[in-house]
């Protein structure tokens, strides 16, 4: 696995993790990797026109507006030489770890939670599941302090071959083992040139009334993000058959919120220390008994 480091500008630290939102293009400014002999500036992973205060916003209202439940479709977000090198990682990824699913309601594969996956393919969930990055989908659909799942439960690589489909369904509202909540899926598509006659777009319905809305065909470079709710009923019913047998490729990843403490609980949420505190107490003591002229005699010469 070849991934080099490689400086471009004077190399301070990764910054995958690190910038407020505002300051994303100068921060991100440091480095390139390359990835089998391709080189990806990380100011050039994602578009960063999508990250404006003015692109949040007209995005945040583009979702909320969309039909028959809130969802956004974005193009272009990811480098496409980034998603090009997580697409060839499909076809490397070990047969150990693909997890198949057949039942009567779905037929494909995913990477196994948790499973080591190709360098881009990480590349990519590093960068979504980043602070900055994570900010921007709260932003952009209004759930606070999202949470990433590193084991990427229900998402990593998403794999449907001919005849896979997946009955309309809601997903998850909790995650099985943290038990936190569901709050948004985020699906890269990664097939080129698809063909609506191949079926497997995806279906967004009105389960109220029974009937596919809208569809978003899985298509190389698009992302969609799908805030989790109540109504949000979806899936690609329709079995695949795409010319050569190829297959239906995506990248998914799930985010989720925690319980915000209570008012009453809020000092729950500062660290402990044992020494300062004690000293900090007996300081108070002090102070509540000591004649004040005596106390500040002894600030003063104990502050030299
Ligand atoms: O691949 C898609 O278009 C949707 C996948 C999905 O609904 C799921 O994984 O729950
Ligand atoms: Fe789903």
């Amino acid at each position: 696995m070849s991934t080099v480091l490689q400086s471009v500008v004077p190399a301070t630290t990764s910054t995958l993790n690190a910038p407020p939102p505002s300051g994303l293009a100068e921060a991100m400014q440091v480095d390139c990797v390359t990835i089998r002999g391709t080189s990806l500036c990380l100011d050039e992973l994602v578009d960063l026109s999508f990250f404006t205060p003015e692109a949040r916003q007209r995005l945040r209202a583009q979702l909320s507006a969309a039909v028959p439940f809130p969802h956004l479709v974005v193009e272009g977000l990811f480098n496409p030489d980034l998603l090009n090198l997580v697409l060839e990682e499909f076809d490397t990824h070990r047969a150990a770890g693909w997890q198949d699913v057949q039942s009567s309601y779905e037929r494909t594969r995913r990477s196994v939670p948790g499973a080591a996956i190709g360098p881009a393919s990480q590349l990519y969930f590093d960068l979504v599941n980043s602070g900055w990055f994570t900010t921007w989908l709260s932003d952009v659909s209004g759930a606070p302090h999202l949470i990433p799942d590193p084991l990427r439960h229900g998402g990593g690589l998403h794999e449907s071959r001919t005849g896979g489909s997946f009955a309309i369904h809601r997903d998850f509202d909790r995650h099985p083992k943290t038990g936190l909540k569901n709050e948004m899926v985020f699906i890269t598509y990664l097939n080129r040139g698809w063909q609506p006659e191949w079926g497997s777009a995806l279906e967004l319905w009105d389960a109220k009334e029974g009937r596919c809305v809208t569809t978003v065909q899985p298509e190389f470079g698009r992302t969609l993000l799908m805030p989790h709710g109540p109504a949000s009923f979806h899936g690609h019913p329709t079995p695949l058959k795409a010319a050569d047998d190829r297959p239906r490729r995506s990248v998914a990843a799930y985010f989720y919120t925690g319980t915000p403490l209570l008012e009453q609980d809020l000092d729950r949420a500062i660290s402990v220390f044992i020494a300062p505190r004690r000293i900090h107490s007996a300081k108070a003591t002090l102070r509540r008994w000591m004649p004040p002229i005596l106390w500040s005699l002894m600030k003063k010469t104990t502050q030299h």
